[in-house]
């Protein structure tokens, strides 16, 4: 367990801290997203377990992440209900993400590059803080405590990602793999208790993707995990329990080891001729690489 897993400090939380032992379980039931009148998803069901890593995997165009979007309130489904923690999510929005307990990465690192590695880290953390810094950003009241405890708790996350070092560098500077991690480090220090990545591991090495899969199933110790990601070695290696998309429809569900002995799923990465042979393959040789 990381330097992050202790309690929160509740004298620093803007928000009452919700307990752990009432299960951070998402379910998503009967979403179905269109745009334009092109169906995304079609009646597309999935539940995340408490302190599972759930996969959601597919071929190109599947409806992958779309249905990421909607866990993350950034794509308002056209039907189905989302229900965090017990509590239906009426209307879902990203700025509430934070004070639900959820974070998530995106596709891109999305760090501000005026900023520092540490001041990006800082403004994942205002769930539990009134500080300075993030007051600033977002018109709170600021407290010199405060603002100590926001950078020990931004610090303490760029240690967990291994990336102290470079907490006073602008992202610009930094190699991409390195700012993934800070984006995961900005992502973390909120504490969450549900973490959303969508494709964490595009652009990393072998070395790098090991690294994030052990980092993954760390995280399980205290959060549940949505993973989507095209790397199917990975997905996997870590995953609890898998979802699979296929042209907005869900084609199959359960442990890799079911998933992987779907013939529909291995179809479903055959038809597409783009960029997933090799996906194809990994689901037909993989099949015992999981570590824990
Ligand atoms: N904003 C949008 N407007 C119109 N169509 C969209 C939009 N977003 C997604 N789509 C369409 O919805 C379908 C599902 O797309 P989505 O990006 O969710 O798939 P995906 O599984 O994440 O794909 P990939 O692995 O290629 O990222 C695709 O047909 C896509 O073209």
């Amino acid at each position: 367990m990381g330097p992050l897993a202790q309690p929160p400090d509740s004298t620093s939380s803007s928000t009452p801290h919700h307990d752990r032992s009432s299960g951070a379980r998402l379910e998503m039931t009967g979403i179905s997203v269109s745009f334009g009148g092109v169906a995304a998803l079609s009646d597309v069901s999935l539940t995340v377990e408490p302190g599972q890593v759930h996969g959601l995997i597919g071929p190109n165009g599947a409806g992958k992440t779309t249905l990421f979007n909607v866990a993350c309130g950034l794509v308002r489904p056209d039907t189905g209900r989302i229900v965090w923690r017990g509590d239906e999510l009426r209307r879902l929005r990203p700025s509430q993400l934070s004070r639900l307990g959820i974070a998530r990465t995106l596709q891109g690192v999305g760090l501000f590059r005026g900023l520092t590695v540490l001041e990006n880290v800082m403004v994942g953390a205002h769930r539990h803080a009134r500080a300075g810094f993030v007051s600033a950003l977002f018109a709170i009241p600021t407290s010199d405590r405060d603002e100590a405890r926001l950078r020990a708790r931004a610090l303490a996350a760029l240690e967990e990602l291994e990336a102290t070092p470079y907490a006073g560098r602008y992202p610009d500077s930094l190699p991409y793999p390195v700012q993934k991690r800070v984006a995961l480090a900005r992502a973390l220090v909120s504490d969450p208790d549900l973490l959303l990545l969508d494709e964490p591991a595009s652009g990393l090495s072998e070395d790098e993707m090991h690294e994030l899969g052990d980092l993954i199933r760390t995280l399980s110790g205290r959060m549940s995990v949505l993973l989507v990601e095209h790397h199917m070695d990975l997905v996997m290696r870590v995953c609890d329990r898998i979802t699979v998309l296929d042209s907005g429809q869900q084609i199959a569900a359960g442990t890799p080891a079911e998933v992987q002995a779907d013939p529909a799923v291995t179809e479903a990465y055959l038809g597409d001729e783009v960029d997933v042979a090799s996906d194809a393959a990994a689901l037909t040789t993989s099949t015992d690489g999981r570590e824990r």
